[in-house]
């Protein structure tokens, strides 16, 4: 992406301090759909870079619960791939696969609805931030559970500090490093 719509972008984005708990820097995402054009550049930068590295069609869009629903449904949009949503526990019907993961502030469970991923297709995961990558990390081993591979890990943010991208089986696509 060209610096100055990252910049841009960055300028867009909230910051706040002991939030949600004392000690994390809070990095808000939703200031940046104030203005559609930065969403645009995001989203077209996403679907150029997984079409140009990846010429194999992608199957499935996976978007982590919350806002990777944010970005998912547009970029699956635009692959001409399904969105599938991995979501807390509870949240989904039908007969789920569990992972238990740890993230920057505490510790959640995230399914996925066991049929919505077909075993050998071939998935994008995308989350807005990657902080210490156990989000992400779970996501992938729900993929794994379906017999599924992920070609990406797909950011807009990465807290480059938590190296969280070192836990994940697949490469990692992040368009800001903070
Ligand atoms: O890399 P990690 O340390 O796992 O942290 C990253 C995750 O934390 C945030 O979600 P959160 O769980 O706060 O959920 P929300 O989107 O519902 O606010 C963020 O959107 C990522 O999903
Ligand atoms: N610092 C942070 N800002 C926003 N979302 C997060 N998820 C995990 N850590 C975060």
């Amino acid at each position: 992406m060209p610096n100055h719509d990252i910049e841009r972008i960055k300028n867009l984005l909230g910051t706040h301090e002991d939030f949600p708990k004392k000690g994390i820097v809070f990095k808000d995402m939703f200031p940046v759909f104030q203005d559609p054009t930065a969403v645009e550049a995001l989203i077209a930068n996403i679907v150029h870079h997984i079409t140009s590295t990846y010429p194999e069609k992608i199957d499935t869009v996976v978007g982590l619960d919350a806002r990777g629903f944010l970005f998912g449904p547009l970029v699956a949009l635009r692959l001409g791939a399904a969105f599938v949503p991995v979501r807390k526990q509870g949240k989904l019907p039908g007969e789920c696969v569990s992972a238990v993961y740890e993230k920057e502030y505490g510790q959640d469970i995230f399914e996925l609805q066991k049929d919505a991923v077909k075993a050998g297709s071939r998935v994008i995961v995308i989350d807005d931030l990657i902080a210490t990558g156990g989000s992400a990390g779970a996501a992938g081993e729900l993929i794994r559970k379906c017999n599924a591979t992920t070609v990406e890990y797909v950011f807009i943010m990465e807290l480059d500090f938590l190296e969280g991208s070192k836990k994940l089986d697949a490469p990692v696509y992040s368009l800001i490093h903070l």
